[in-house]
């Protein structure tokens, strides 16, 4: 197995030499047909709307043969230590199903933890959706809250909200789901102040133990608890835990449960372990997390795949890396036309920016070619009304990648001036991607649309668990796909320190330190 720098490989070369396809020129509807790749879980990726041709996708199958990307893949699930900076295994795919070969370490077989862990997740839930577990002073659990940040907030959260529609369209229990991250107090204080406690059971997620934000907000939670006068309440009883077994708590025995995870599963890929497990069995029921894992799962192992045209993920990891190492775009949108993606472009921000925002490559030597993207995005038509004037005449142009459904998750529409507002969303979607690749010419410079700005397409029949769990885990892959092509470690965060460091200097009066000392007196 090879692993080298981006530049060095002459199938890059061979591609930077290439012209771009003008998609202006080249934008047909039979393109449009055959264009596109399973993504599993009923997703397709479709990239009619990529400049390239055949010619491209043959030297992106050489680029990625040469760099052994499906080879690394089937390391990473077969066990080996791909995060190479804190020496670590890389299992997230492990929580939703074997795809490599069965893996031990910490003298365990991981497949058998990740699984004994769900196990005791679905029982839990269970007892705490029928009553059988219930509140210190009687009363059932109606609400969760989650305290967690990054990694242990923004995936579980961005689920949530994506299967909240579906699951009541199906007339399935809900159990109303509501997170605490930020360490400004009003963020707790906003969601403390529409709580009946009696009826709140708080999941405490920190991976390390060890995270101020998460930390704070739980004594800030306990204290409102004790302080609330409620007779009888005892916040131990309204609290669980999900942690790694190292960590400092996990041998707290001031809370109803722990469940654990582990380091070999990164924070921004925990939503399929217990971090997105727990919140997400007692919201909607154990079944329909473990329908999003089967989405994952599907999708994991789709990316095994060495065929690129067959293999969603691999592609759309290879065009990303062709938009921003041979065409040079510094950013990327990500724009679902589903409201109940809402928080989904926030968790792509950390899982991508965190793992590819590197100047260093595997072995910590520098690299000289520009690495992850700057990742933003809004659903759409909002985005329309607001950002899309840059994107469609802007500058710089920046890559699109579009999610679409065909029918919404309620189920509920009207029907004005001859359609129904679902279909206005989708004909908005195909409208922009059109827009983009094909522009408008126009007597008037102010009302050119020069075209050719290249999108993608993520669609499916409807937002269910299996799609959801297959985007989830496309995503994923493609960051892990891009880390390969840059050979980056994508898997550790050390640009994340710094900052803590110093804020812990501000907050001890910054010792010596006369810039911190400055800039703390401002506020
Ligand atoms: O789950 P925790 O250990 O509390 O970590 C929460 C988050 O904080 C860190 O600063 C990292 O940048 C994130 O990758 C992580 O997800």
């Amino acid at each position: 197995m090879t692993y080298k720098n981006l530049d060095s490989s002459s199938a890059f070369k061979q591609l930077q030499a290439m012209p771009a396809s003008n998609l202006k020129h080249v934008l047909n509807p039979a393109r449009i047909k055959t264009y596109h790749a399973k993504a599993g879980g009923g997703l397709t990726y479709h990239y009619g709307a990529m400049p390239i041709a055949e010619e491209h996708l043959n030297v992106l199958q050489q680029l990625s043969e040469e760099l052994s990307l499906t080879e690394k893949y089937q390391a990473v699930v077969d066990g080996q230590v791909m995060n190479t900076g804190e020496k670590r295994l890389v299992l997230h795919h492990l929580s939703r199903g074997q795809v490599g070969k069965p893996v031990s370490a910490d003298g365990e077989d991981k497949g058998a933890f990740y699984q004994a862990q769900l196990q005791k997740i679905e029982r839990f839930s269970s007892q705490v959706r029928s009553g059988a577990i219930l509140g210190s002073t009687g009363k059932k659990f109606s609400t969760v809250v989650q305290i967690g940040i990054g990694g242990s907030d923004l995936g579980p959260r961005a689920l949530y909200l994506a299967l909240k529609g579906w699951c009541a369209s199906k007339e399935i229990e809900l159990i109303d789901a509501q997170f605490i991250s930020n360490v400004d107090p009003d963020d707790a204080q906003a969601v403390l102040n529409n709580l009946d406690l009696e009826s709140t059971l708080f999941i405490l997620v920190s991976k390390s133990g060890t995270t101020l934000e998460t930390l704070t907000n739980r004594d800030l939670v306990i204290q409102a608890i004790e302080a609330s006068g409620i007779r009888g309440i005892d916040p131990a009883k309204h609290m669980v835990a999900v942690t790694s077994k190292t960590s400092p708590l996990a041998t707290s025995s001031s809370v109803l449960e722990s469940f654990f995870i582990d380091d070999y599963i990164g924070g921004r890929y925990s939503s399929t372990s217990a971090v997105g497990a727990v919140v997400l069995s007692l919201s909607f029921g154990f079944d329909v997390f473990n329908s999003l894992l089967d989405g994952a799962h599907e999708a994991d192992v789709l990316a095994l795949n060495p065929n690129i045209k067959e293999n969603a993920a691999l592609l759309d990891a290879l065009l990303g890396v062709y938009l921003r190492n041979v065409l040079l775009y510094p950013t990327t949108a990500i724009l679902p036309y589903s409201q109940a993606l809402s928080r989904f472009p926030a968790h792509l921000q950390q899982l991508d920016m965190e793992s590819n925002g590197k100047h260093v490559n595997r072995d910590g030597l520098s690299i000289s070619y520009p690495t992850g993207p700057v990742i933003f995005g809004e659903p759409g038509t909002n985005g329309q009304h607001s950002f899309y004037q840059l994107l469609h005449q802007g500058t710089d142009i920046v890559p699109l990648q579009f999610i679409g459904f065909s029918e919404s998750q309620y189920h509920k529409d009207i029907v004005v001036e001859g359609s129904t507002s679902q279909e206005k969303l989708s004909a908005n979607l195909v409208a922009q991607i059109v827009a983009f690749a094909l522009g408008k010419d126009d007597v008037k410079p102010n009302k050119q649309f020069t075209g050719n700005r290249p999108s993608s397409l993520l669609s499916a029949r409807q937002l269910d668990p299996q799609a959801l769990g297959a985007l989830l885990a496309h995503y994923e892959n493609k960051v892990m796909f891009q880390g390969f092509i840059w050979n980056l470690n994508s898997f550790d965060q050390e640009g994340v320190q710094l900052g803590k460091v110093l804020a812990t200097k501000v907050l001890d009066g910054c010792k010596g330190d006369e810039v911190l000392k400055a800039f703390s007196e401002l506020l």
